[in-house]
């Protein structure tokens, strides 16, 4: 099969980070704050340009970062609404054995919605040439600790750098060690968008607006949908659904979704014979998600590290989870306090923000005195009034040292629920890891990520402008994470997504994806 890039289409979303509510957000009463990250999934969709052969209709998946990770479909329809994806057993060179779960449930589920909406002829003449499909992860998704060995290259972000984009692991997908952004989500938001707005089930222009639940146009919030169920069936669980929603909205406040909406459609049998569309439709009022706009305050930088010693989600979950079910009244006091804690978080980073916009000179000069002190010295000096735009400066510096406590209370609080609940939330090998980090000048706080454990850690970091890189907080921080002995951490590349959610690219404009695109 050959690929002309004339037609193609290219959809990419981001990986997440889930800074505070870990646990909490699986209850439809709680939030969580989701950041977004710079690394992404890139599905290229091309159109087969040869003639199309006699035979049943083709679907080429490829990821060619990994080994034996090509996946050969046929499309048949049967009737005039029903459609079949099967994988073509491996009979041919470029033709994989594994299958893939995820992205085979993708197709057949986004063309069975295409169907739904239009007819299952025109669908017919759309894939008549077939498709030919790209994925590839940005380096972030999966550890680069082998790569960098095996260049002798130390664990640094310079290093990390140098590292061709799309990286080739040398692995299977099923060996390879994940960082825990989201690699899933993120692939199957950018597959099923991707192929919405190919086969025209979307308008073209329905990434080009951006925006949570009130604003986010019609095409952005099915993609949102079909993504998240799709993502569900694939799990065969049903989570809070907020990596999803981040692949697709970007950083945001979450609240989740009543898991009934699609529960009639839950059953793993292909074809389903529940229509998608009456459920799936964002028109269906049972879709009850929240996303409320959330960014990082401007001149900071979130930083990301991959802790070896890998922990086993799903245990945990369901650890705290039977705790929580055994002690309801405690577990409830311990969930309304991290909560509040979470919101004044949430509150007080969007506040630095309007502040930035209302009083751009005293938050700069803030941002830039803190970012080389402690954060326990932050308010130290007794002239700190004296020192630039007086009262808006000390309030700048006052709002982030509120950051900063509220940081190391929610930390406090998911250690509690971790000792309560006999879970490894925040192990005391993170907590003295954590501790060193947020004690570095210019760090505002950090904590676990997600269900937490062993396997990373944020932090929040100022990066105020126009400093060499040497000085700024993070290759402070890079230092100690480089030096660090008790437990192997290393970088990961990734800060805030700026653009929110999925997107559509130009090939051209993401550097390193034509060479994967045109791999063989
Ligand atoms: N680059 C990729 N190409 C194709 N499929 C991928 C890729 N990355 C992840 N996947 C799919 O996602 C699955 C991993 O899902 P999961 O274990 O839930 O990971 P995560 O914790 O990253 O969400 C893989 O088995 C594969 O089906
Ligand atoms: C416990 C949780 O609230 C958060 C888990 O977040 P992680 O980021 O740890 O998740 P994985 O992507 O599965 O590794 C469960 C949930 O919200 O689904």
């Amino acid at each position: 099969m050959t690929s002309s890039s004339t037609s193609s289409t290219i959809v990419s979303s981001p990986g997440k980070v889930l800074m505070a509510g870990g646990y909490l957000v699986l209850d439809p009463a709680y939030s969580g704050i989701v950041v977004s990250t710079s690394s992404r999934f890139y599905t290229v969709i091309d159109t087969i340009s040869e003639l199309p052969a006699p035979g049943p209709i083709q679907i080429r998946v490829r990821s060619p970062q990994f080994l034996d990770a090509t996946w050969l479909y046929f499309v048949e329809f049967d009737g005039p609404d029903v459609v079949r994806v099967e994988q073509v057993a491996d009979n041919s060179a470029s033709a994989s054995a594994t299958k893939n779960k995820f992205v085979h449930l993708a197709l057949q589920r986004t063309l069975t919605l295409a169907t739904e909406l239009k007819s299952a002829g025109t669908l017919q003449n759309s894939l008549s040439h077939g498709l030919d499909i790209t994925i590839a992860g940005d380096n972030d998704f999966y550890s680069q600790r082998a790569q960098l060995s095996a260049q002798n290259l130390p664990p640094t972000l310079e290093s990390l750098e140098k590292l061709p984009p799309f990286n080739k692991t040398g692995v299977r997908l099923a060996e390879v060690h994940k960082t825990g952004m989201g690699s899933s989500a993120a692939l199957i938001t950018s597959l099923v968008s991707g192929l919405l707005l190919h086969l025209n089930i979307i308008p073209a222009d329905s990434f080009a607006t951006e925006g949570g639940t009130e604003s986010a146009s019609e095409g952005r919030k099915l993609a949102h949908n079909l993504a998240q169920y799709i993502h569900c069936l694939a799990q065969g669980k049903v989570g809070s659904g907020f990596d999803v929603s981040a692949a697709v909205f970007g950083s945001q406040l979450y609240t989740r979704f009543d898991p009934t909406v699609i529960a009639p459609l839950m059953s793993d049998s292909t074809p389903s014979h529940e229509p998608l569309h009456p459920v799936i439709s964002p028109s269906n009022e049972a879709w009850n998600y929240r996303v409320q706009p959330f960014k990082l305050p401007p001149q900071t930088r979130l930083m990301l590290a991959d802790v070896d010693a890998g922990s086993d989600t799903p245990s945990l979950v369901g650890k705290v989870l039977k705790w929580r079910k055994e002690n309801p009244e405690e577990a409830k006091k311990l969930w309304d306090t991290i909560d509040t804690l979470n919101t004044k978080l949430a509150k007080v980073l969007s506040g630095l923000s309007d502040t930035e916009t209302k009083n751009p000179t005293a938050y700069r000069k803030a941002v830039k005195y803190i970012s080389t002190i402690q954060s326990v010295q932050w308010l130290a000096n007794p002239n700190i009034t004296q020192n630039g735009d007086h009262a808006a400066f000390k309030a700048v510096i006052e709002t982030f040292v509120e950051a900063h406590q509220i940081t190391e209370d929610i930390r406090a609080n998911m250690r509690k629920m971790g000792e309560l609940s006999s879970v490894p939330i925040e192990p005391p090998e993170q907590t003295a890891l954590l501790d060193t980090c947020v004690s570095v000048a210019g760090v505002v706080g950090g904590g676990v990520p997600g269900a937490g454990g062993y396997d990373a850690l944020w932090l929040l970091v100022c990066d105020p402008p126009n400093c060499p890189r040497e000085e700024l907080p993070s290759a402070r921080v890079e230092r100690v994470w480089s030096t660090y002995k008790d437990l192997d951490v290393s970088p990961l590349l990734a800060s805030e997504s700026i653009a929110k959610g999925v997107r559509v690219e130009k090939l051209e404009e993401v550097k390193g994806l034509e060479e994967v695109v045109h791999a063989h």
